[in-house]
């Protein structure tokens, strides 16, 4: 979509409350590998400078949306609509159904209307992400049956309000849609705490809840940064919704303007600070006329990137190649588990259970997580230790709550080794033959994926290249955990 385009959707935006420096900042298309349609600084812009604002009233949400109300809340909850995406889902297929009587007529009309996010991939270009966790956290069967069981009955319930002839607009593809502008475009935007002052001068960001690929935690409330909300794998993923209960959906909320910035890896100098009335998007470096404005999506992975936005990061790694810094693998604890029978056979399978029981129990991972730093994860570790106790040292460990420490011997580093050369089986091409086909002509989407494996498994040789040489150092005597060698690590959160 061209930027003159956006010409009603300012217009509207301004009349409304919103304010833009529109002196400092303008809109262009830049080079798809740089996110096109995008903010560009027209003038030297220094730190800390206001950008836009958004008043909370033009935001979508739950909260903002009259429908809710409409319908009865009582009954929005006992229908579920308070849980999850399906609610906003809903509020915006009937705000668009709407039209112009709609208040986000004109936010409508600048959103995308299809995607490049796997979600709506063939069979064959999905076949091209065999190996990357990609493919089983789309959630498009849990999408569907939300669908099915929550959204259709909803509109079945009310004709007053879904009026048959308008239909087209509650389709299973516009809930894709609308999923989809969710998972790229929405922000998590708390409720004002009642009883705060509002401080106009606070710009110090401070993470308004926890963010599986963000480290930075909360300290204090006094205006909490808005990024985008990966708070969610998907629109559609129940098990997760479970895991958050004590999240406020009404939270999740689409904000025009801020979602016009687009991110690169590293590259934030721009970022959302919400107070009582409004968000201010403020720039966090100086930034020269010209460049780009870059929001941040929390410097995902590429298997993250593509799954959410439809794309990836492509810089310069420091072994020369070209990837995304920001790169993990993901580990299942199940692969951990083989892994260790195989090399001790004679293991309890009814221990080994009892064990893994009392592990999730704990709280520990199933899934680990290892980084382009080849660090091992300390969860793992943790893991493989466990299930290799002895009987009494078992017993003591579950006595007294505390799973072993992430140390590394010999037995552990042999299953570790067995665990990252499973992992690498798990993608049906080698490297090499990734990057052949990188250099003949494929398709955009095959392109995406064959990026995605890549990384994954350049992570996964290069671990495999050191910690086969410190198994070969060291496979005479035991080793202690190498801590200043840093081959483990406490695991960044990334949820399934
Ligand atoms: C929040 S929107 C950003 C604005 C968007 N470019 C627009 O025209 O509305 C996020 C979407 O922008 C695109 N995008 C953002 N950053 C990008 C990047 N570094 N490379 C390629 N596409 C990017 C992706 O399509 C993503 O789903």
């Amino acid at each position: 979509m061209s930027t003159t385009t956006l010409r009603p959707f300012l217009t509207w935006f301004q009349d409304n409350g919103g304010t833009i420096d529109q002196d400092s900042l303008g809109f262009t298309t830049f080079p798809d590998r740089e996110g096109g349609r995008g903010a560009v600084a027209l003038k030297d812009i220094p730190k800390g400078h206001v950008l836009f604002t958004i008043p909370r009233s033009l935001t979508l949400s739950t909260r903002t949306s009259s429908l809710p109300s409409r319908f009865g809340v009582e009954i929005w909850k006992n229908m579920k609509l308070d849980q999850g995406w399906t609610g906003l889902i809903l509020c915006m297929m009937w705000e668009t159904a709407n039209g112009t009587s709609s208040k986000w007529s004109e936010y409508f009309g600048i959103l995308p209307t299809d995607f490049d996010t796997p979600m709506f991939w063939g069979e064959d270009d999905l076949a091209e992400l065999e190996g990357t966790s990609v493919v089983a956290k789309l959630g498009r069967e849990e999408a569907e049956q939300s669908y099915r069981e929550t959204l259709v009955p909803t509109i079945q319930s009310r004709p007053d309000l879904f009026p048959p002839e308008k239909v087209e607009y509650y389709s299973l593809a516009n809930y894709h849609l609308m999923g989809s502008r969710i998972l790229s475009r929405s922000f998590n935007v708390e409720k004002w705490p009642s009883g705060e002052e509002e401080e106009e001068d606070v710009v110090a960001p401070t993470k308004s809840r926890t963010d599986e690929m963000d480290v930075d935690s909360p300290d204090g409330l006094e205006g909490s940064d808005g990024n985008m909300d990966q708070s969610r794998e998907s629109h559609d993923d129940e098990a997760e919704e479970e895991d958050e209960d004590e999240d406020d959906s009404s939270d999740t909320a689409m904000v025009p303007m801020a979602d016009m910035l687009n991110a690169r890896y590293g590259s934030e100098n721009a970022k959302l600070f919400y107070e009582e009335h409004k968000l201010r998007m403020v720039s966090t470096k100086p930034i020269k006329a010209g460049e780009q404005i870059w929001n941040t999506y929390g410097d995902l992975p590429n298997a993250e990137l593509l799954r959410r936005y439809g794309h990836v990061d492509l810089l310069p790694l420091p072994g020369g190649e070209m990837g995304n810094p920001g790169d993990v693998v993901e580990i299942r604890a199940d692969i951990a588990l083989s892994a260790t029978t195989q090399r001790f056979p004679a293991l309890s399978s009814e221990s080994l259970q009892a064990r893994i029981d009392w592990w999730l129990d704990e709280g520990g991972d199933d899934v680990f997580v290892l980084e382009s730093d080849l660090e091992l994860p300390e969860p793992l570790l943790s893991f493989v230790r466990l299930l290799l106790l002895n009987q009494a040292d078992w017993e003591s460990a579950r006595a007294k709550s505390k799973p072993p420490k992430p140390k590394i011997d010999t037995d552990v580093l042999g299953i570790v080794l067995d665990v990252l050369e499973t992992r690498l089986k798990a993608y049906p091409t080698t490297l090499q033959e990734d990057e052949s086909k990188l250099s003949e002509q494929v398709s955009t989407n095959k392109k995406h994926a064959i990026i995605v494996r890549m990384g994954e498994k350049r992570i996964l040789s290069d671990a495999l290249v050191k910690f086969r040489d410190l198994h070969t150092r060291n496979s005479s005597k035991n080793m202690k955990r190498q801590g200043g060698a840093g081959e483990s690590r406490p695991q960044k959160k990334l949820r399934k």
